[in-house]
């Protein structure tokens, strides 16, 4: 297959099927040999999942036919093609329309879905001024959700639960290129040689709120770097690079990490122990679990215990001086990574999700000693899984108290957090991170 944009609509239709973006992107990008393929594939390919919804609006206002009677490959063609018009400035528009009807051709030998994407997409092209949002003062929701390509509910529930104008805010953040971190792993060499590896690369990083974290600019294959097949550098969101520091670790304790796959937040907590903590790590899913192990492996880290097993009933007689509790969720605040999300999470899904991280914090809270301490972290926003999750929680048993988590965070990073909650919550791009949720619970005796 020749033409970049018709290996596009491809990988779109598998994401469309039920196949997770960055797996896909990952495997289409290795048969790309030119590196600004890659990126101009990149960039269409995410830029469709993200605004699938807008552009399928504007479609239906110029297509007689409805959506859901198009060729998926025509539909694709047409998403493809008016992503370019619309976002992107450096191809011209008959460039963009010329490539995407050529896929079309390549993919479908009937001459007539050519013809038809091309008489779309050159239409949308002369008659912009056809294009209207709806009215935003006369319908709120459903301006915002076609404006930044979101199902009506969940904006609904994020201006519910949030504000309007936060609500925008956080449509808008799921809606860019997410940063890339790496975390500076100190079990396989010093920060001094690891610096001088990304330097010597041509790597341009920068500090970050957290001293082991930096951000990678410009940066487009960060799992190839000597650093990172040295096992130095992990790649890890910085929301999610607060959980092992939040649960402050030390050699000689024992961790119990309730989900721990692919194992991000294990291996840093047995980096913050210098490998002096016995970790249990536990997931439902055998085959994600091997991914804790070769990361394990990779980062050298050691003394962690891998169990498959159902956190929700999985039994132990030992007593752990922490528990993370990083639960499965929803996952709303990794929608700028992994923007399929918005497609297929429900309402149900969301309330389903609620009571399984319910039912695995009531199955190991017994495992926590007195004066010890749970992280319990979600990366969503939704809050019958965040702050509603922990108020039943503490409703139900008299010896957890909710510890405060500012002073903490504020000692451990360079961030400033102020407020009155005892909660940590990050909002997707309010540090240029993802969005997540910490709680941490200490037992306190009978
Ligand atoms: C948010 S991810 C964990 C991320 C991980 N802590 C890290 O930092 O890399 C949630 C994990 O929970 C696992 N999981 C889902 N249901 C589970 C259950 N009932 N018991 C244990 N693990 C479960 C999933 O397989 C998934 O790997």
């Amino acid at each position: 297959m020749k033409n970049l944009r018709s290996k596009i609509i491809k990988a779109l239709i598998r994401v469309k099927a039920g196949a997770y973006s960055t797996l896909t992107l990952t495997e289409e990008l290795v048969e790309i040999k030119d590196q600004r393929d890659k990126n101009l594939f990149t960039e269409i390919f995410y830029g469709v999942i993200r605004n699938e919804k807008y552009l399928d609006y504007i479609i239906e206002k110029f297509s007689n036919n409805k959506l859901t009677k198009l060729d998926t490959e025509v539909l694709m063609g047409l998403r493809i093609g008016l992503y370019q018009l619309f976002f992107l400035d450096r191809i011209p528009a008959r460039a963009a329309i010329y490539e995407t009807v050529e896929a079309v051709k390549e993919l479908l030998s009937n001459r007539g879905a050519a013809a038809f994407t091309n008489g779309i997409l050159r239409n949308i092209q002369r008659h912009p001024e056809k294009i209207k949002l709806p009215d935003r003062k006369q319908n709120l929701l459903k301006f915002l959700a076609i404006k930044y390509s979101y199902p009506e509910w969940l904006v609904k529930q994020f201006s519910d639960e949030y504000g309007p104008e936060q609500a925008e805010k956080i449509l808008a953040a799921g809606n860019k290129r997410p940063e890339i971190f790496y975390r500076f792993n100190s079990l396989k060499m010093t920060k001094a040689e690891f610096l001088a590896s990304l330097t010597k690369a041509e790597i341009n990083y920068e500090s970050t709120f957290i001293d082991s974290f930096y951000k990678l600019n410009n940066f487009a294959n960060p799992a190839e770097t000597e650093v990172f097949k040295q096992g130095a550098a992990y790649i890890q969101g910085i929301a999610a690079g607060l959980a092992a520091l939040l649960l402050r670790p030390k050699p000689g304790m024992k961790i119990l990490d309730l989900a721990a796959a692919p194992g991000g937040k294990t291996t840093h907590l047995a980096q913050l122990t210098s490998n002096q903590a016995q970790i249990t790590a536990l997931d439902l899913n055998p085959t994600r679990l091997e991914l804790v192990r070769e990361n394990i492996l990779r980062l050298g880290a050691k003394q962690i215990k891998l169990i498959v097993a159902d956190a929700a009933n999985y039994q132990d007689q030992e007593q752990y001086d922490r528990i993370l509790a990083d639960l499965p969720c929803s996952g709303l605040g990794l929608i700028a990574a992994k923007p399929e999300i918005k497609w297929r999470k429900s309402q149900k899904q969301i309330k389903d999700m609620a009571e399984l991280q319910h039912s695995i914090l009531v199955n190991n809270i017994a495992k926590l000693k007195v004066n010890g301490q749970l992280l319990y972290s979600t990366c969503t926003l939704s809050k019958v899984e965040n702050q509603l999750q922990i108020e039943r929680l503490l409703s139900e048993y008299d010896n957890l108290e909710l510890l405060d988590l500012k002073p903490i965070v504020n000692n451990l990073t360079n961030l400033n957090i102020k407020g009155n909650s005892k909660y940590l919550e990050i909002l997707p791009g309010q540090f240029e991170s993802e969005g997540f949720f910490y709680a941490l619970i200490k037992k306190n005796g009978e």
